[in-house]
């Protein structure tokens, strides 16, 4: 029977996955400059180090050396049941015509032969508001029963200074980005997506459809081949699989490659591995820098959305999730953001992007009780053929 342990105030951070969930309570130590955090491994002064990077690495992070880090069996599940007050969308940034419109332009830009950029991953946010407050704790739980994938995560941002005091990020990440166990390396990283459709006849056409689509097929290869490269110079051999599998979420389908390495320096931490490889082309594009400045001359920062969510121990062990499916929950526990983004490239087409943001929102809406931001697939049966 997995333990399931209550939140207490002094719970800064939660890390869940299908098979074991970590909690982590107090700190000794916060770093916004993950070297720090690296040197005190490595220097043994703190025994493990949890928290988020940010999209922008140049950006602030939100690392902290908890007092206690203890590991469970099993996935978290929070309290059932759990209620979350009234939530409503206030805003879209951008306004969906307007990230249509990006999207519109960045695929011209990939079109012309002249321009190095390859990919580009344009996400764009919702802000929400409830008419009560709740917790992060309490929004995980919802995204957790909601989900049932076993894949969640809470941090507490505070870390990162003034702007993010008292806020948490929280979410249910399909993605790891990196995990360190021993010398062994994994990545899982997915790419290429479809929205699932309640209609089973329909579900599977649009697995098919994204098993066999050549688009995403080149959208995924390129995150699979620039975690080679990162992680080549750290591990010698990487192992790759020859195809992508099928992965799937509640609301999405995913194309997924395992890739596995060994480390030619077993003392490297996870948090080390998980800053050589973010950010990776799932979430930002490639090249790397070209695809991070249109980013951010488009939406302006992320702070942590699409940076990454973990943990690493003084030995070097740790599993880092890419920070996506995820909403930031402000200190006053009543409003939030929450983003979502895909993968653009040449072939893409802005009204399959729109959709793909639409269909990835609605993980984390869920959680906020809303369920009519978009008409998508609600209709239970006779839902258009993909
Ligand atoms: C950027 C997001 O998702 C990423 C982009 C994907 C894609 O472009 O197909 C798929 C999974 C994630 O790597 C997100 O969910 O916000």
């Amino acid at each position: 029977m997995p333990t399931t342990p209550v939140p207490t105030n002094a719970t800064t951070f939660l890390h869940s996955r299908p098979d074991h969930h970590l909690v982590a309570e107090g700190t000794t130590g916060q770093f916004t400059d993950p070297s720090a955090a690296v040197e005190a491994l490595r220097s043994r002064t703190a025994h493990a180090v949890v928290g988020a990077l940010p999209f922008d690495l140049r950006e602030p992070a939100a690392l902290m050396a908890p007092r206690s880090l203890r590991h469970h069996d099993g996935p978290w599940r929070g309290a059932s049941g759990a209620e979350v007050p009234a939530a409503g969308i206030t805003s879209e940034i951008p306004a969906s015509d307007e990230h249509h419109r990006r999207v519109a332009h960045a695929i011209a830009a990939l079109a012309d032969p002249t321009n190095p950029l390859d990919k580009v991953v344009l996400a764009r946010a919702l802000r929400l508001c409830t008419e009560s407050a709740l917790t992060p704790w309490q929004l995980a739980a919802r995204l957790g029963q909601g989900d049932g994938t076993g894949n969640l995560f809470v941090t507490d941002l505070s870390a990162a200074g003034a702007r993010f005091a008292g806020h948490h990020l929280v979410g249910a990440s399909p993605e790891v980005l990196l995990r360190k166990q021993g010398s062994t390396v994994t990545c899982h990283p997915l790419a290429g997506s479809a929205p699932r459709s309640p209609d089973p006849t329909t579900d599977s056409a649009r697995a098919r459809g994204l098993a066999g689509s050549t688009k995403d097929r080149h959208e995924h290869r390129i995150v699979v081949e620039g975690l080679r490269t990162a992680l080549e110079p750290l591990c010698g051999t990487v192992e790759v699989a020859d195809e992508p599998s099928m992965v799937s979420t509640p609301t999405m389908w995913h194309l997924g490659t395992p890739i596995r390495g060994t480390v030619a320096d077993p003392g490297i931490t996870a948090l080390e591995l998980a800053v050589a490889v973010h950010p990776t082309a799932a979430v930002c594009g490639t090249p790397t820098g070209a695809a991070r400045d249109l980013i951010l001359a488009t939406e302006g920062s992320r702070g942590f959305y699409a940076g990454a969510v973990g943990w690493s121990d003084a030995a070097g062990n740790g599993e880092w999730m890419v920070s996506i499916r995820c909403a930031e929950l402000a200190d006053d526990g009543r409003t939030a953001t929450a983003w979502a983004g895909g993968g653009v490239v040449a072939q893409s087409r802005p009204d399959d992007e729109l959709h793909e943001t639409t269909a990835k929102f609605r993980t984390i809406l869920a959680a906020f009780g809303i369920d009519d931001y978009a008409t998508i697939d609600r209709a239970p049966t006779g839902v258009q053929s993909a």
